[in-house]
């Protein structure tokens, strides 16, 4: 089953095209890792298929619930709210009431993300590593089953990386999820996703992730080569 389907998508700003002439399709229980170097339009792509930006030209059809985690560093720590407060407050907006239903389901999915000790914790007071899982637990609260991540693992240690990945991939199961995850951490998308997409405005390619290898990537997309092998994680993990 085809859970997002994109065709022709272009976003303008002013006369700057940030993403011209995309198309994809995204089928079920995939996870496609989303590589670009940075102003490529990763970000801008997400925010389409989250209604975020409705701007644009082209055909986007969504077949699923989707739950977004947006760069968590966005996330305001001077803002006093405290985690369960935080993690709730979508569906809060959208149901206009705190119900005891609503606090259960969010307490449990505080328990699954490892965050049960911190629920009248500010948010503020949290950890990189633990405002991540927050921010996936907020993500997922609303049953979705399309997981749209924004570079979830930028400024978390490896333990961290390693821990949210876990979590993640057992969520993936339990949940039957889609996930499109942007990220820099080219060997983390090597290691975690089953597609690659490659995106500098357009599409340059969009392959299972045993087709590509950095020297087709090189075909494809000149400047990766540099950036992939000057990538630590890709070095160490694939022994070139
Ligand atoms: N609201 C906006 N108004 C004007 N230009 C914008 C807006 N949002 C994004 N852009 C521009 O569109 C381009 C794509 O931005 P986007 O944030 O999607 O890139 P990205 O690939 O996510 O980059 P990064 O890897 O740095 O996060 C950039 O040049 C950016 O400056």
């Amino acid at each position: 089953m085809v859970k997002i389907k994109v065709e022709n998508l272009c976003v303008k700003f002013g006369e700057y095209y940030a993403l011209k002439n995309v198309s994809f399709e995204v089928k079920e229980k995939e996870f496609v890792g989303i590589i670009g170097p940075n102003g490529a339009g990763k970000t801008t792509l997400l925010k389409v298929l989250v209604g975020e930006i409705k701007n644009y030209s082209g055909r986007v059809e969504i077949n699923g619930k989707i739950g977004y985690q947006p760069q968590f560093h966005t996330v305001n720590r001077e803002f006093p709210i405290d985690v369960l407060t935080y993690v709730s407050l979508p569906l809060y907006v959208k149901h206009r009431k705190f119900s005891k239903e609503l606090k259960a389901k969010a307490v449990e999915m505080l328990k699954k993300v490892g965050l049960a000790e911190k629920v009248s914790f500010p948010v503020g007071s949290l950890s990189g590593g633990e405002l991540q899982r927050l921010s996936l637990a907020r993500a997922l609260l609303s049953d979705a089953d399309i997981l749209l991540l924004d570079e979830p693992d930028s400024g978390v240690d490896e333990m961290g990386k390693s821990s949210f990945y876990e979590l993640l991939s057992e969520l993936k199961k339990e949940r039957n999820l889609t996930i499109v995850m942007v990220s820099h951490d080219i060997g983390l998308i090597f290691k975690e996703c089953s597609t690659i997409m490659c995106l500098n405005k357009t599409l340059h390619c969009h392959a299972p992730t045993e087709k590509i290898s950095p020297e087709k990537l090189k075909d494809l997309f000149g400047q990766f080569d540099i950036w992939i092998r000057s990538n630590g994680h890709y070095e160490i993990e694939h022994r070139r």
